[in-house]
């Protein structure tokens, strides 16, 4: 069976992002028919084929004073060049995205609309979360899937004291899983959908 690619472009400085990239990847790899690929932002300039051919592609980069990374915002840049100048090369394919902070709002959202931004200005489609409002009831807790209540993308949060192995918590690393595997069944959707459109309809051939 021929597997769909879907890759995870991402910027971590600390590691968190890093943890969060890979639990999005392991959601991925949940569903048959896809795989994921996982590149950090300085592998990119050697795998813009890669990110060319894969159906969708998540984008995942650390809140820095309320805004991408400097690393991720140079990646972005580059693909002016790299992707749109060369023919609107990801037009139409999906994304999504998620970022990490210190603050458990630490104005995270600003960072996935920018991601969001990103994605509409390459023509792609965007997915954001489904899960129901989480933590904000006297029997929610942290422990709960969204806990930080986001649903145009995976936010989570990791303690500024604690490394990547215990922080963010798996409460956040389960959303994030979430979202890889949300993408994984919307890019297949999308893919079956393009082969039946493609496909000369029933209807049409009966009125050859
Ligand atoms: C330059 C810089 C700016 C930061 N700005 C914010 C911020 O705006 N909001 C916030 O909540 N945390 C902020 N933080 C904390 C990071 O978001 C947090 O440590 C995060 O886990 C880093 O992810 P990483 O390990 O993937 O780099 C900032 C950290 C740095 C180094």
């Amino acid at each position: 069976m021929i597997r769909q690619r879907i890759a995870i472009v991402y910027h971590t400085g600390y590691g968190h992002t890093g943890r969060q990239a890979e639990a999005v990847g392991a959601g991925v790899d949940q569903v048959d028919g896809v795989e994921a690929m996982l590149l950090s932002v300085d592998k990119v300039e050697r795998h813009w084929d890669d990110l060319h051919a894969a159906e969708a592609i998540i984008f995942g980069s650390p809140t820095y004073m309320g805004a991408v990374s400097a690393s991720f915002k140079a990646f972005q840049e580059m693909t002016s060049s790299a992707v749109l100048a060369k023919g609107f090369l990801w037009k139409d394919k999906i994304a999504a995205g998620f970022t990490t902070s210190g603050s458990r709002s630490g104005d995270k959202l600003s960072t996935l609309i920018q991601l969001a931004i990103f994605a509409a200005q390459h023509g792609m489609h965007w997915v954001g979360l489904d899960l129901p409002p989480a933590n904000c009831s006297s029997t929610g807790s942290e422990a709960d899937m969204n806990r930080l209540g986001f649903w145009l993308g995976a936010g989570a949060q990791a303690n500024t004291d604690e490394g990547p192995e215990t922080a963010p918590p798996e409460s956040d690393l389960a959303t994030a899983r979430y979202l890889g595997r949300r993408v994984a069944l919307t890019t297949l959707q999308f893919v079956r959908g393009r082969q039946v459109a493609a496909a000369p309809s029933q209807l049409a051939l009966a009125t050859l």
